[in-house]
């Protein structure tokens, strides 16, 4: 394993009196790429925020191991809404070189960014910033990141407002900069399927905490105890989680694909045959199936009613199609339950 290149230790952000990021530990190695998902303020930018050195964590470690440039230089943020500056192409993507004093080969650095984002440099290096479209913007603010061949690259949301082809051409550039140079990426994205294909793992934020390395399903509430320390969830179609060690009525669950397991349904074997102890089985259909990291893993998605679960499997050993009907066994004991006080 590569040496890390960030380690988080006890972090906390507050923005008045309200924490809105807790990190115990997250180490980030060089050359990884990492995804961050979670909902809405989850803490999502705030960290890309913290790791641009952009603003200082209100409590804890933030560890950065610099390769001696001025870790400013090393790293670059781009954010959601991409700013430009009011030149054209050329000089917004030249920008960072010229502030760095790098003017050799300026020309020939500008237009191979933009050949790595997949916009033609003959058609594009005089434009205006208000001459361009929303995708293409986001694909410039990108380009003006690579030039600079940088050695953290932190992106949020870039594909917010893009079309699949512009978010297919971040991708690719994204994974030519881990190759040629060994950048490290952070990225955020509410597209977990764009973020699987993307990264070697992927973090995901709750209420400002990170849940484990890997996709992962929430669990929510309402409870309601149904027995000695026995908790039930019916869920939209009927069927019903029942569960053991649940805190509360509004707990929240999180528990990684690994504790959930796939499997085909018996013949005449139907409805819910939830034991309510340790094994929560639950009915539902697989809708996709993705690759997941550099391991020959997949991770499917099943829907139970609205929820969604997602499961990791081997292809060698559980084979299952879009469409298809089947089990899930959650493993309750695997069960994270979340600290929101
Ligand atoms: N400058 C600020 N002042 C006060 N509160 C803030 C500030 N920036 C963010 N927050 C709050 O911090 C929490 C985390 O916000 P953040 O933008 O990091 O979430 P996010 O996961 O990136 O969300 P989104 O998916 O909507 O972009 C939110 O509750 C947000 O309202």
């Amino acid at each position: 394993m590569e040496k890390p290149i960030y380690r988080l230790e006890g972090i906390r952000h507050r923005y008045g009196n309200r924490t809105v990021l807790r990190i115990d530990v997250l180490e980030i190695h060089k050359g990884e790429i990492i995804g961050l998902v979670g909902p809405n303020g989850s803490g999502k930018s705030t960290l890309l925020r913290l790791l641009a050195f952009i603003e200082n964590p209100s409590a804890g470690r933030l560890l950065y191991f610099s390769e001696g440039r001025k870790p400013h230089f090393e790293v670059t943020l781009l954010t959601q809404e991409p700013y430009l500056l009011k030149r054209d192409v050329f000089g917004n993507v030249g920008y960072g070189l010229r502030v760095r004093g790098e003017r050799a080969n300026l020309q020939r650095r500008v237009e191979e960014a933009l050949e790595w984002v997949g916009l033609d440099p003959a058609a594009f290096i005089r434009r205006k910033w208000y001459e361009l479209s929303g995708g293409e913007a986001q694909r410039v603010a990108l380009a003006a990141r690579l030039v600079l061949r940088p050695r953290v690259l932190l992106l949020d949301e870039p594909t917010a407002n893009v079309d699949a082809e512009s978010a297919r051409r971040i991708q690719e550039a994204a994974i030519k900069a881990q190759e040629r140079w060994g950048t490290t990426i952070v990225v955020s994205s509410h597209d977990w399927w764009w973020l699987l294909n993307l990264c070697d793992r992927v973090v995901h934020l709750f209420e400002g905490q990170a849940l484990g390395s890997g996709v992962g399903n929430l669990i929510f509430g309402p409870w309601k105890k149904i027995g000695d320390n026995l908790w039930k969830r019916t869920l939209s179609n009927g069927q019903a989680i029942i569960c053991p060690n649940v805190p509360g009525e509004n707990a929240i669950g999180w528990i990684e694909p690994e504790g959930i397991r796939i499997g085909l349904i018996e013949n005449g074997k139907k409805g819910d045959a939830n034991s309510g102890t340790r094994v929560i089985e639950l009915q539902g259909r697989v809708a996709n199936l993705a690759a997941y990291g550099k391991k020959n893993h997949l991770v499917a998605t099943v829907w139970v009613g609205e929820e969604r679960f997602l499961s990791l499997i081997n292809p060698e050993d559980t084979v299952v199609v879009p469409g298809q009907e089947v089990c899930i066994s959650i493993d309750a004991g695997r069960i994270r339950w979340l600290d929101r006080n």
